[in-house]
C-alpha cells in the first residue's frame, strides 16, 4: 500500500481543519497555511473534536499523532510534501491563484488535492506548470468521520495521477472512487443539490418547516441512504421481482408533474431569514460546536453498527472501518516490545462509544464481551495467532466466560482492559481479563475466560503448535508468579 509521508493543507476551515484531522490521526505529518488570524484555534477545535470521535470509533490502535505546523508561506507549507490539500473558499479565481502558487513551490512529484465541491479540474488546471497532477479530492463533512472522496481528473490530469490519488486513501481510512468523466458538483452534489433545490421551494411555498423537512429525512430514507444507498434501497423495494419490478411501476410518476426541479428558487432576504429563523429553533439552543459533537456520536454509532452487520463481515463504509482496523492492527497492534510482563498485560485503551451505552445510560452487557474478546485478539496476536494465522485453518475459540459487573462505565469514560494469564497448556488457555476506568484505575468490571485451541476445518480441538507455544511459555511463565486475582474461579451464585 502507498502511503502519504507528508501532507500540506491550503485553508483550514471547516473541510481544510476535516482533512487535517483526518492525515494527522492516520500518523501523517501536517504543514498548513491558512491566513486567517484564527486559523490555529478553528483547526484546533476541529482536531479536538475528531480526537474524540476516534476514541469512540475505534479501539484499534492509532498511530502516533502526527506533527501539526503552521507556516506563514503557502510556500513554506508546500515544501516537502507529498500530497497537498487546497480547501480555500469556492471561487474559481481565488482557487487558480492558490493553485499556480503550490504548482510553483510544490516538488514535482507531489499530488495536489482540490476540495471544490463543483468546479471543473480543467478549469482549476488551467494557468498550472504541471497541470497533470492537478485532481478534484471531494471530501464529504466532517471529512475526519466520513470516508468518501470523489476523484475528478481534469483534461490534463494523468492517469498514474489519479491512480496514485485512488490508493492513498484507504491507508487513511477513506474511500476513493472515480468519477469517470468531469461534470459540475461530480455525483454527490448533484444529488444534493437537486434535494436542496426541492426542499427550497417546499420551505418557501409553507409545505413545511424545516424541522419538518428535517425529520422526514432523518425518520425514513435517511436511516435507509447510510446502509444500502438508493438502487439497492429501490431493489427491494420492488418486492420479489426486484429493479425491474420497481421501474415498471415507478418509473411513470416521473413523468408527473411532481417538482419544481429545473425552476431555482430566489435566494432573497425574506426566504433567508425565513430559513434563518426556522433553523435557530430547531437548533434549540444547541451550538455549532454541539451539534458537531451530537452528529459526531451519532456518525460513530451508525459506522460501529455497519461495522458489526453482514455476520461480522462488515458492511458499506462499516467494512471499510473494519479494513482499516486491520491495517491499524498489522502496523502497531503487536505490543510486544512496550509490554511489562511482570504484571497482567494492558491491551486495549478506548472510551465508551455512543453505540454501547443502554437505556439505563452506561455501557450495555455485550459491549463488555466485546471489549474483552478484543483483550483476547490482543492476547492471542501477542502469541502469533493473528488474521494469517487464522486464516491458514487454526484459531483459539472461546468456550466459556463468566463477566462480573463491579462498576459502571458511562458515556465517552476512558476505559482499558488488562489481561492475567492463569493456566495454559498445549490445547487451554485460562485468562482473567480486568475493565479499569482509565482515570482511577478501578476495576469495572472482569472476566474469566477459557479458550481452546481449534483446527477449525475440522471443527475439533487440537495443539497449538510449537510456533505459538514457544510465545505463550514464557508469558504464562512470567504470570505463573502473580497473585490469584480477587474473583477468579467465581460462579454465579456461589455465596447463597
Ligand atoms: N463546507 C462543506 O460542507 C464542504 C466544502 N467543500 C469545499 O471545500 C472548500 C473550502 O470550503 P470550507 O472549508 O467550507 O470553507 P471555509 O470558509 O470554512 O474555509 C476556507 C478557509 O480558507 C482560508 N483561505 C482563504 N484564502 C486563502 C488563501 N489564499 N490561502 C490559504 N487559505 C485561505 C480561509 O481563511 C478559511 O479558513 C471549498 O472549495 C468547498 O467547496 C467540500 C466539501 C464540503
Ligand atoms: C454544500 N456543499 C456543496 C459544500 C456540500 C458538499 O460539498 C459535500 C457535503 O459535505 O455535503
Amino acid at each position: 500500500m502507498t502511503k502519504i509521508n507528508k501532507a500540506a493543507c491550503i485553508g483550514g476551515g471547516v473541510i481544510g481543519g476535516g482533512w487535517i484531522a483526518r492525515f494527522l490521526l492516520a500518523g501523517i505529518d501536517v504543514d498548513v497555511y491558512d491566513p486567517h488570524p484564527e486559523a490555529k484555534r478553528i483547526v484546533g477545535e476541529v482536531l479536538a473534536n475528531a480526537e474524540k470521535a476516534y476514541a469512540m470509533l475505534t479501539g484499534a490502535p492509532l498511530p502516533p499523532r502526527g506533527k501539526l505546523t503552521f507556516r506563514d508561506t503557502l510556500q513554506a507549507a508546500v515544501a516537502g510534501a507529498d500530497w497537498i490539500q487546497e480547501s480555500v473558499p469556492e471561487r474559481l479565481d481565488l482557487k487558480r491563484n492558490v493553485l499556480t502558487q503550490i504548482d510553483a513551490a510544490a516538488r514535482p512529484d507531489t499530488l495536489i488535492g482540490s476540495s471544490t465541491s463543483g468546479l471543473l479540474p480543467t478549469d482549476l488546471q488551467r494557468d498550472m506548470l504541471h497541470p497533470e497532477r492537478l485532481f478534484v479530492a471531494h471530501p464529504y463533512n466532517p471529512v475526519y468521520l466520513l470516508p468518501l472522496v470523489e476523484i475528478v481528473g481534469g483534461e490534463k490530469t494523468s492517469a498514474a495521477t489519479i491512480q496514485a490519488a485512488m490508493e492513498r486513501l484507504p491507508p487513511i481510512g477513506m474511500k476513493g472512487v472515480h468519477i469517470a468523466k468531469e461534470i459540475e458538483a461530480f455525483v454527490g452534489d448533484r444529488l444534493l443539490e437537486a434535494l436542496w433545490r426541492e426542499a427550497l421551494w417546499l420551505i418557501k411555498d409553507d409545505i413545511c418547516t424545516v424541522e419538518t423537512l428535517d425529520d422526514v429525512i432523518r425518520y425514513s430514507f435517511g436511516l435507509r441512504w447510510a446502509q444500502m444507498g438508493l438502487f439497492q434501497t429501490y431493489r427491494i423495494a420492488g418486492g420479489e421481482a426486484g429493479m425491474r419490478h420497481f421501474l415498471a411501476q415507478f418509473g411513470p410518476a416521473l413523468q408527473w408533474n411532481w417538482t419544481k426541479l429545473m425552476d431555482v428558487v430566489d435566494l432573497d432576504d425574506a426566504l433567508v431569514e425565513k430559513i434563518g429563523q426556522q433553523s435557530d429553533e430547531q437548533a434549540d439552543g444547541l451550538s455549532i460546536r454541539e451539534l458537531e459533537r451530537i452528529r459526531d456520536e451519532n456518525l460513530v454509532g451508525i459506522l460501529q453498527s455497519l461495522k458489526g452487520s453482514h455476520g461480522g463481515k462488515g458492511w458499506g463504509a462499516g467494512k471499510l472501518l473494519k479494513d482499516f482496523e486491520h491495517q491499524l492492527w498489522a502496523a502497531g497492534g503487536d505490543k510486544k516490545e512496550t509490554l511489562d510482563v511482570t504484571k497482567p498485560l494492558r491491551l486495549i485503551d478506548t472510551k465508551v462509544s455512543p453505540a454501547w451505552v443502554d437505556y439505563n445510560g452506561h455501557m450495555t452487557e455485550h459491549r463488555y464481551l466485546q471489549v474483552f474478546g478484543d483483550t483476547s485478539d490482543a492476547l492471542l496476536r501477542l502469541i502469533g495467532v493473528d488474521l494469517d494465522y487464522v486464516e491458514r485453518g487454526h484459531s483459539y475459540y472461546t468456550v466459556e466466560t463468566h463477566i462480573r459487573h463491579l462498576g459502571e462505565a458511562k458515556l465517552g469514560q476512558t476505559i482499558h482492559s488488562t489481561a492475567q494469564i492463569l493456566a495454559s497448556d498445549e490445547k487451554r488457555l485460562h485468562v482473567f481479563h480486568a475493565l479499569h476506568d482509565s482515570a482511577s484505575g478501578d476495576v469495572i468490571a472482569t472476566a474469566e475466560q477459557m479458550l481452546l485451541h481449534v483446527d477449525a476445518k475440522a471443527g475439533r480441538a487440537t495443539a497449538a503448535p510449537e510456533e505459538v507455544l514457544v510465545k505463550l511459555r514464557p508469558l504464562s511463565a512470567a504470570h505463573a508468579v502473580l497473585t490469584m486475582p480477587e474473583g477468579a474461579g467465581r460462579h454465579v451464585g456461589q455465596k447463597r
